[in-house]
């Protein structure tokens, strides 16, 4: 198993705990964390993702137990196993679409992918060289997109990637997410309140408020 999840609780001070439904993926797996607003989704990306440490239970990805890494160590595995896509791209302003995915690579030692292979993938070829205030919407999404896969994580996390697009370009972002996801032999886990995206994946996990 690539990654699973067990036993995960955690609470937030002085409030009720939480208990999260076992994850189990292989490489090439999707999941969808569905779940009202407010009732903890973030929340659990960021426990996967090892920002928040449980309060009980494990985190593992690729036979590390996420949860006991600490400080540097626990950075150095986020920047290189875990690559997430936010909501808004939160890119680089003044910097170009290479300079941005160059950034990314910068904190890894590990080798990632190759940058006009990837460019090309996302349809960003033609960008490369703009600054990435110049996006469109769709655009920006696919750099930050790009900016994820461009240490060859393990993990995907996608917390509402399609949340501000139309119907064409949604459908889009998912099926590249799956696509490579399954040719870097990543798991891919998305948040979404998105109906859209529940019709092109079906396996899902649902997040309550305790
Ligand atoms: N740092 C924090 N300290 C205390 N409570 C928090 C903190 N972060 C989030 N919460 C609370 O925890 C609950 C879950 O928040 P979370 O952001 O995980 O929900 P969500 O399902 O992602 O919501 P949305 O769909 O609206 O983004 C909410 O009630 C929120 O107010």
């Amino acid at each position: 198993m690539l990654f699973f999840t067990k036993n995960l609780q955690f609470a937030y001070p002085g409030q009720a705990i939480y208990h999260f439904e076992d994850i189990s993926l292989n490489a090439g797996d999707s999941l969808l964390v569905l779940g009202k607003s407010g009732s903890g989704k973030t929340t659990l990306l960021n426990l996967l993702s090892g920002l928040l440490t449980p309060a009980s239970g494990e985190v593992v990805l690729d036979g590390v137990v996420v949860n006991s890494l600490k400080g540097v160590k626990a950075d150095r595995f986020r920047g290189e196993n875990i690559g997430i896509v936010f909501q808004k791209p939160h890119l680089l302003a003044p910097l170009t679409v290479r300079e941005n995915l160059q950034m990314a690579r910068h904190f890894s030692k590990k080798e990632g992918l190759d940058l006009d292979q990837l460019l090309a993938d996302l349809n960003l070829s033609h960008k490369a060289n703009s600054s990435v205030s110049n996006l469109s919407e769709g655009e920006a999404q696919r750099v930050s997109i790009a900016r994820a896969l461009v240490n060859k994580p393990r993990l995907i996390l996608a917390d509402e990637p399609t949340s501000s697009l139309d119907d064409e370009n949604a459908q889009k972002v998912i099926s590249l997410l799956q696509n490579q996801a399954a040719k870097i032999e990543a798991a891919l886990i998305i948040v979404t309140h998105d109906q859209r995206v529940k019709d092109q994946i079906s396996n899902f996990i649902q997040v309550q408020t305790p």
